[in-house]
């Protein structure tokens, strides 16, 4: 299994500057490079990368997407002096060339192949190129907004020729539109394309009108190409966290793409002067973490724009700190999307049900057809409340800036606990020990029993018992004190476990703790005003028990062909998770569990994204096989294998829909339609 992550960087492609003065083009500045690279550096995080070299993108390779006339011309310019280099820049909207121009866009290429490479070849799990010119809007023909030759276009065209790939997802988080992309690969089915952009209806840059939701695809490559504009600046992280669940994650498990390149663009992020959003650096670990689960880990991430050079350094950081595998910081802000979010969530998915089984049986019907967009212009004039009010006035207030981003990554950037995984010497847990496993010792029978005292001592009978009980305890505090990142233990009674972890966990402190129980909970500890919130994903209703804002039944029996719990992990349980921001998260697997070992892998995976990636699972003692899968998804051993994708029944869509209508109010971010006329 491959494991590691490249980091590409050559200072040679901070030579590339503009020499005269040009408003629009100013802001894409060397220092955009080195300061990342510098903070990378700072934060201890380039030594724990695989260096690889960049190289110069051969011809060749720049005509797999690009004209020879566009080649010719870029070539050209290398013996250009000043006044020559000014005209031929006056031929393009927003680029200039300078005399190196030419040779850093060759390595801008080189260096992105060489990481595809480094990753398909299993040298790499995961990497990221830190290259400049940027590329997503450059075409067959032209160069375009700071991107001469598009990197990542040539980036998927390369891997389709080298390693026969058919299926590669491109996902473009950069908050300009990668309309050069778009062009590339609007007739390719083997390319999907995601890109969310500032788009204010239109207003802003590059103004297409083919940047909009509707714009799907052309031919055969209608479907695979997903527009998401953000109508409105001062989008924040609840806003891109429901773009991932509603829209682009449910897509591409479907689409299983056999490799993911993003156009990393961090002027989405907070402070930028192009951007004017507000999603703080750690909302790109949750991303890229999203993004780890695809395609058996095989990312590619590659630098697009980011103008803000402390917002940039700092998410460049999160997003290199994540590819290596550290635990995921919590996000902050209010798990809220907001209306103008929600209405282009909307009309996303509504534009593209005709493309995507997951979305078959999500009833759009209420929209009124597409033609009529005016239909949601209304928002345009939405009172001001159901917006974000922007946390900085202007994003143009750089020192501003620069002093909350201080104060915001000191207490994110905790320090990585130096083990990943505690585990109890139980049963099958030789297979996976590594440096990364702690055996925990037991807890003599007298600690336990008083421990257990004060409740549900009537359960605890026999010996076997007390004694899981003990090593979990043991688990549980040095999940507490961060010592390790998370654990696992088996019991005899998962059920019994499970309450006590959680009741323990409450008592030591926990505020907010996380439970999803998969399989017949048998007992339900009474959520305490909110210090719990349990997800129980059972096949039949619990006896009486119906769903309230802390307590979920999920029905759900496994599908025979494959996997088909994606739409409950992604439409259902992480919008609650992440509206809960728990600060634990216990994932319990009791008796006659009614999910594949391939859906629970997905939850684990998936949910590491919660409380720091503070997790303690308990597994009954008799799933031998899943304890181990889930361990070594735990211990980071494995690249995720989710088993084969099952579109959800229409019966399993109105579940997850129903429970959605009901609690989307308590926790907003379930949210994906706005209801007609409110
Ligand atoms: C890589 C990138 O997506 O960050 N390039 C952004 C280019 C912005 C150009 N702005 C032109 C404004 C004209 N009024
Ligand atoms: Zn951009």
């Amino acid at each position: 299994m491959a494991s590691g992550t490249a980091l590409i960087y050559d200072e040679e492609m901070t030579t590339h500057k503009l020499l005269w003065s040009d408003p629009i083009c100013d802001i894409e500045v060397p220092e955009r490079l080195s300061s990342s690279y510098e903070q990378l550096r700072s934060y201890h995080l380039v030594e724990r990368c695989v260096h690889v070299p960049a190289r110069e993108g051969s011809e060749e390779e720049i005509l797999l997407v690009h004209s020879l006339e566009h080649l010719e011309v870029a070539k050209s310019t290398q013996t250009m002096n000043e006044e020559e280099l000014k005209r031929v820049s006056e031929n393009y909207d927003a680029f200039f060339f300078h005399p190196s121009t030419y040779r850093c866009a060759r390595l801008a290429v080189g260096a992105t192949l060489q990481l595809v490479d480094a990753v398909m070849s299993g040298k790499v799990r995961n990497g990221m190129a830190l290259v400049r010119p940027p590329g997503h809007h450059s075409q067959r023909n032209a160069a375009n907004g700071f991107c001469l030759f598009n990197n990542v276009a040539i980036a998927a065209e390369y891997a389709k020729l080298k390693y026969g790939l058919q299926r590669i997802l491109i996902v473009d988080w950069d908050v300009h539109h990668g309309q050069g992309t778009q062009y590339i690969f609007e007739e390719d089915p083997s390319v999907l394309y995601f890109s969310w952009h500032r788009y204010e209806h239109q207003e802003f840059w590059p103004s297409l009108k083919e940047s909009d939701y509707d714009a799907v695809g052309l031919g055969k490559g209608k479907g695979f190409n997903i527009n998401l504009p953000w109508n409105k600046v001062g989008m924040g992280n609840s806003d891109y966290l429901a773009a991932f669940f509603h829209v682009l994650l449910p897509t591409a498990f479907e689409f299983d793409p056999e490799l993911v390149i993003v156009s990393s663009g961090y002027d989405s992020g907070i402070g930028d002067p192009e951007g004017q959003m507000n999603a703080t650096p750690e909302v790109f670990a949750h991303l890229t973490h999203f993004l780890m689960q695809l395609a058996n880990g095989k990312l590619c991430v590659i630098l697009e724009g980011g103008y803000h050079l402390k917002s940039l350094g700092e998410s460049v950081c999160m997003t290199v700190k994540t590819l290596l595998g550290d635990p995921v910081p919590q996000v902050s802000g209010e798990m809220a999307p907001c209306l103008s979010a929600v209405e282009s969530i909307q009309n996303v998915r509504a534009a593209h049900k005709p493309y995507w089984k997951w979305l078959a049986y999500e009833d759009t019907s209420f929209l009124q057809n597409l033609s009529t967009k005016s239909h949601f212009l209304k928002t345009a004039n939405s009172n001001p409340s159901t917006e974000h009010e922007s946390k900085i006035t202007n994003n143009n207030d750089t020192v501003k800036v620069d002093r909350f981003l201080e104060l915001h990554m000191k207490n994110i950037l905790f320090p990585v606990p130096p083990i990943k995984t505690a585990t109890t010497g139980c049963e099958g847990s030789e297979h996976f020990l590594s440096e990364h496993v702690q055996l925990v010792k037991e807890m003599d029978k007298t600690e336990v029993e008083a421990l257990v005292s004060g409740f549900y001592a009537d359960l605890v009978k026999d010996n076997k018992t007390l004694l899981s009980l003990g090593s979990m305890f043991v688990i549980l505090d040095k999940i507490l004190k961060k010592e390790v990142c998370n654990g696992i233990a088996t019991s005899p009674t998962a059920a019994l476990s499970a309450a006590v972890a959680l009741r323990h966990s409450v008592r030591l402190g926990f505020q907010r703790v996380l439970c999803v129980f998969v399989g017949d909970m048998q007992m339900i500890p009474n959520t305490e005003d909110g210090k719990m919130l349990i997800i129980n994903i059972c096949e039949k209703e619990q006896s009486g028990k119906t769903s309230c804002k802390h307590y979920f039944s999920l029905n759900w029996k496994e599908d025979a062909e494959g996997n088909d719990f994606f739409s409950a992990v992604l439409g259902f349980i992480l919008p609650v998770a992440y509206s809960y921001q728990p600060n634990l998260t216990v994932i319990a697997v009791g008796p006659n569990r009614n999910l594949g070992i391939s859906g629970i892998s997905l939850l684990v995976a998936l949910i590491q994204g919660l409380a720091e990636s503070r997790i303690f699972a308990v597994i009954e003692d008799t799933e031998i096989s899943l304890m181990q899968n889930v361990a070594k998804l735990l211990v980071g051993a494995s690249t995720p294998a989710f088993g084969i994708y099952v579109p959800p029944t229409q019966e399993k869509v109105n579940r997850i829909k129903a429970l959605r209508d009901q609690f989307q109010q308590e926790w907003k971010m379930l949210q994906c339609s706005v209801k007609e006329g409110i």
